[in-house]
């Protein structure tokens, strides 16, 4: 039997124990591409891929439309087949699974989409149920048990008889991602999970997400157009343009450095950024311009007045911010510098662990 046992093991036992193990769930691409066959012709929808998602990762895919983002997620769960290369899960090539493991590796990985895709002739239980009854492993005590257990885990315990109908859009997402759950995958993979919500909604469901991530263990891969779901839950982020990832890496060193255009829009796009108005701004600033970027402990400190008193410049402050990416406070200023040493400034930023960035 080619299953691979650590991904295989049945409920209760399966993915707890191998994450307890800390083994479960490393996906990997290897030169994985998918071309769509439409009229006779071959549209590229993903150029050959390798990427890496370790276990207990929330990693996040952002780009337009058409980037290519679904095709990626979908070769993960192969509800798309790859064109070329392979996909492996521990190691394993899944690629090449039949009917029957495919059907195993599935309850594996759980997926939650844009529209939340639930029965609407059945009840809230019934659709969290619903995967565990298709897998036809499960007893009716299990099924029981399990469906209670998650319906707490979304804070809807007492809407499990309703229908999807009478719930609001935050409550279908938390039903999706029960029903996600139900089989106990070790992945999880969000399509756009939040982009039908208000914003106050997808903050819920956000902060769902990052406790599933933080309490089970399960890695997350989440699809999104914006930047500003990546900043509040993600690790890691690939940005993808044109069938490709153009720039990935660590969301603190993308989102406060991002290199490529693309990149640079969707920040830009997130911090309400107008780069006419800023640039308006810019011509009227007397001396330099500078965008100093603080992070972690930085952000807190009282910095500029003591630079200003021992390098002697002047500044006035043309735009900032202070947030959150995850658990890390950052700030961002840009200021427009007179008078002093500048140079001495400049420095003793640097020496406080603060990027420098000179704009003029
Ligand atoms: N089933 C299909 N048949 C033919 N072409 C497809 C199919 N699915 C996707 N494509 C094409 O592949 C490319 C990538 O599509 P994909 O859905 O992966 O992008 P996306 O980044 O997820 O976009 P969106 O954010 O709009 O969902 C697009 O050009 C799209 O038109």
């Amino acid at each position: 039997m080619r299953y691979n046992q650590r991904l295989f093991v049945p409920y209760p036992q399966g993915v707890g124990q191998c994450l307890t193990e800390g083994l479960c769930s490393v996906i990997e691409l290897d030169q994985v591409q998918k071309s769509y066959q439409v009229g006779g012709r071959a549209i590229p929808a993903l150029q050959p891929t390798d990427l890496t998602i370790d276990t207990g990762e929330v990693f996040g895919i952002v780009g337009h439309s058409g980037a290519g983002k679904s095709t990626l997620v979908r070769l993960i769960n192969l509800l798309e087949r790859p064109t070329g290369g392979r996909v492996l899960v521990d190691g394993e090539d899944v690629t090449h699974y039949d009917a029957a493991e495919l059907r195993a590796f599935r309850r594996k990985v759980g997926m939650i989409f844009q529209h939340f895709n639930l029965l609407s002739s059945r009840t809230v239980a019934d659709n969290i149920a619903f995967p565990m009854k298709l897998a036809g492993i499960y007893s009716k005590a299990q099924i029981r048990d399990r469906v209670a257990e998650l319906l707490a885990l979304v804070s809807l315990t007492d809407q499990g008889n309703k229908y999807p109908s009478q719930l609001s859009g935050g409550q279908k997402q938390r039903v999706g991602i029960a029903r996600a759950l139900a089989c106990r995958p070790s992945i999880l993979l969000c399509d756009e999970a939040t982009s039908a919500l208000d914003p106050q909604t997808t903050q819920s469901v956000l902060r769902l997400l990052a406790e599933i991530n933080r309490e089970l263990g399960l890695t997350i891969v989440l699809i999104t157009h914006e930047m500003d779901v990546v900043r509040r839950i993600c690790d890691r982020v690939a940005v993808m343009d044109g069938g490709r990832i153009v720039e990935m890496g660590a969301v603190t060193d993308v989102f406060l450095h991002p290199e490529h255009p693309t990149t640079r829009d969707f920040v830009f796009e997130s911090e309400n950024v107008d780069r006419d108005e800023l640039q308006q701004d810019f011509e009227h600033a007397a001396g330099r311009i500078l965008r100093l970027t603080f992070r972690g402990e930085s952000t807190y400190k009282p910095l500029l007045g003591h630079v200003a008193r021992q390098s002697g410049v002047d500044f006035s402050i043309l735009s900032g911010r202070i947030d959150h990416i995850k658990d890390t406070p950052y700030g961002q200023l840009t200021l427009s510098l007179v008078g002093g040493n500048l140079e001495q400034a400049m420095a003793e930023f640097e020496a406080a662990d603060v990027h420098v960035e000179v704009v003029r």
